[in-house]
């Protein structure tokens, strides 16, 4: 049992284009940047907003046809949504929203008080069962929006962004309880994740929405180590290099060129971890095989290092400690040597 999504819409000038399973027990994140269609996905299989062609199914029963007039509305399609707003009722206590849900569907109002009154046990919250939504930190509204949606035993729970109303000292104690919460829920999970840790640690399989189109679907070892855009390479912190490769040299759109081990010619992607390039004052001996001369853009620090940014010939980021960047006179504007072993370049089929 499963969503097998494959639709296309369009919302003003934006088109967008998305086609996914997922299996029941799975969580698949959405990730991308801004405009990228994320939120219009989540609408689209909610039926917030109509697709224009293809499908959307949900185990086994079709929830809407494109251009046929054949949608369910969102309270019959079996669906639990997490907004990044939360939309709680403000006059509404906690257990009350909980229990709307519920109430609407059609249970008593014993019934869906006490599901409501379940569900907040779950979620640790019975305590604030008649506080209002104003009366609670972000991380409480959270836990009461998907208490909310949980209550309603859909067969699909879509959350976009659950976490953004967090602040950073309460999120991963929360991603944790998300990550169970979602773990016990056995329907198809769908997540729109802003942040790379949101997605890699609360999904199974991420899929990376560009410019209105899925550019990559996989597992989080598969993203990593394989990016196939600068997005995704930027998103897990990692210099991604296309260009052509012809006897283990990759040539660069710029014109530069990079010495790789082992990858066919033809279009490649390459990787590179930014602790793996090596920065000097002066020009180094012995055995990297790519070498160059740069001059540094910018310098961002990074917990305990810092990230060094260069333009030219070689677009790239390094990593280096807050020792070796004093040693280096390290600041914008400085010209530095770069070194890369072609073992530390990963290439593949681009
Ligand atoms: N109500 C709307 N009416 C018309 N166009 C819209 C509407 N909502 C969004 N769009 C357009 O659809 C496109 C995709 O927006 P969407 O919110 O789905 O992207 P997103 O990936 O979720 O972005 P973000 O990360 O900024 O939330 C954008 O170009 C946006 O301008």
């Amino acid at each position: 049992m499963s969503l097998v999504a494959d639709f296309t819409l369009a919302r003003g000038d934006f088109a967008l284009e998305f086609a996914a399973t997922v299996e029941r027990g799975e969580t698949l994140a959405l990730v991308g940047p801004n405009g990228a269609g994320k939120s219009s996905c989540l609408q689209a299989l909610g039926g917030l907003i109509p697709i224009d062609a293809g499908s959307v199914e949900l185990d086994g029963r079709q929830l809407e046809r494109g251009g046929s007039r054949q949608s369910l509305a969102p309270d019959q399609r079996r669906v639990g949504f997490v907004f990044q707003d939360l939309l709680l009722f403000p006059h509404l206590s906690v257990v009350e929203n909980v229990a709307y849900g519920p109430r609407s569907r059609g249970l008593d109002r014993r019934s869906a008080r006490s599901r409501a009154t379940e569900w907040l046990e779950r979620v640790g919250l019975s305590e604030f069962a008649e506080r209002r939504p104003g009366e609670l930190s972000g991380g409480q509204a959270q836990r009461v929006a998907l208490a909310r949606a949980l209550a309603c035993e859909p067969a699909l729970l879509l959350l976009d962004e659950p976490l953004s109303a967090v602040d950073a000292s309460a999120r991963a104690e929360l991603r944790r309880e998300l990550r169970q919460h979602l773990d016990a829920f056995d329907g198809v999970r769908l997540i729109v994740a802003h942040d790379a840790i949101d997605a890699f640690a609360l999904a199974d399989r991420v899929a990376v929405l560009e410019g209105g189109r899925v550019v990559q679907t996989g597992t989080t070892p598969q993203i990593c180590g394989h990016p196939r855009s600068t997005y995704v390479a930027d998103l897990v912190g990692l210099n991604l290099f296309r260009g052509t490769a012809s006897a283990g040299h990759l040539s660069l759109p710029g014109g530069a060129e990079l010495v790789v081990a082992s990858v066919p010619d033809g279009p490649t992607l390459a990787v590179l971890h930014p602790r793996a390039v090596a920065l000097f004052r002066e020009r180094p001996q012995g055995s990297p095989r790519n070498v160059w001369r740069s001059t540094v853009a910018a310098v961002e620090p990074a917990i305990d290092r810092l990230r060094v940014r260069f333009d030219a010939p070689v677009p790239l980021v390094a990593e280096v400690t807050h020792g070796a960047a004093q040693e280096l006179g390290l600041g914008p504007g400085a010209a530095l040597w770069i070194a890369v072993k072609a073992t530390e370049i990963s290439a593949y089929s681009g």
